[in-house]
């Protein structure tokens, strides 16, 4: 077995010493420990992804929980978005959040709504934030961890990278934020948020020092490139293009390229805002299907986008 650790693979041995160390958690902490408890130790001891466990038991952990039919209707539920004020009282329609996930979603996309990145990007909520900020693109991707993993892996950040879902879930926040991005041209992660201590990581990780005003400049660790054959950490601002790593999203039609076509650019935002409504929108539910299925011009530029990356233009796919 190998682990990925601080960006280095470590050795079977290490592992080995791991488990040891857990064992020895486990006994301390005795059958009745709970999830808390439990993330204060080593997780080299499970066999298998819990989903939505039910017991948080250390051997419940141990042997993997799999309640995947509380999943569903969890999705569905979402409860949390509640349509209420602070006192309680619901709040006007045209403000109240919409009926499902995917139109929640897809209002966070649309232009006109968060028109900042900070605000769309990050949970982080302060004094100074308009209540639309509330809700950004890492909220839902925290409660989806949650309704997802219920009390098992998905939830915790520590495990959640072991349920297989963990890597779809990422690849559609990906998508997500690759649709705000494009249509959101010149809006994004500042190189440095010095001074601004809204941005400030105030925990820390095992990276970043604690209370680190973190920007484009800061490390993504543990990615690392190359550069002049030397490994460098990426930068957020080195991720912004992700076309040069050779992948494109369906809905985004022509505007699969960074920086922006300034040509086409209001005629493509029209495109990409119209796509994510008639996907996800409280539109969808009153357009035909045959018209929903109406893919001529996204496919057109996933076809440049092919064309592109067949022609070898992408350094990264030599990897
Ligand atoms: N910790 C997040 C949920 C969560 C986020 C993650 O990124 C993760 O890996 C696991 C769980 C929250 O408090 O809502």
């Amino acid at each position: 077995m190998q682990k990925m650790t601080n960006g280095r693979i470590i050795s079977r041995r290490f592992a080995r010493w791991n488990l040891l160390k857990s064992l020895e958690c486990f006994r301390k902490l005795g059958p009745s420990l709970n999830l808390v408890l439990l993330t204060s130790c080593d997780y080299n001891l499970t066999k298998a992804t819990s989903r939505w466990a039910t017991e948080a038991s250390g051997q419940a952990w141990v042997d993997g929980v799999n309640n995947y039919q509380h999943v569903v209707p969890s999705l569905g539920e979402h409860h949390w978005y509640e349509n209420k004020d602070k006192h309680g009282k619901d709040i006007p329609v045209e403000r109240q959040c919409q009926k499902t996930l995917a139109e929640a979603m897809s209002l966070l996309i649309l232009p006109g709504y968060l028109d900042e990145y900070e605000a769309f990007s990050t949970a982080q909520f302060t004094d100074n934030s308009k209540p639309v900020e509330s809700l950004s693109l890492e909220d839902v991707h925290n409660n989806l961890h949650g309704w997802v993993g219920g009390i098992g892996h998905m939830s915790n950040v520590p495990t959640s990278a072991f349920d297989p879902i963990f890597w779809l879930h990422h690849a559609n926040y990906d998508r997500l934020l690759a649709l705000w991005q494009q249509t959101h041209p010149g809006k994004r992660i500042k190189e440095s948020y010095e001074g601004d201590c809204r941005y400030a990581y105030k925990d820390g990780n095992w990276s970043i020092s604690e209370c680190t005003i973190v920007g484009g400049d800061t490390d993504l660790m543990p990615f690392f490139r190359e550069v002049e054959g030397k490994n460098v950490p990426f930068k957020s601002k080195d991720v912004e293009d992700f076309a040069q790593y050779g992948y494109t999203y369906p809905l985004l039609g022509r505007q699969w390229r960074v920086p922006y076509d300034e040509k086409n650019r209001d005629k493509d935002i029209g495109e990409i805002t119209k796509a994510v409504n008639e996907a996800y929108g409280t539109i969808r539910a009153t357009l035909p299907r045959k018209k929903m299925l109406s893919l001529k011009s996204k496919m057109e530029g996933l076809y440049e986008a092919l064309l592109f990356i067949r022609r070898g233009k992408m350094a990264s796919l030599e990897m």
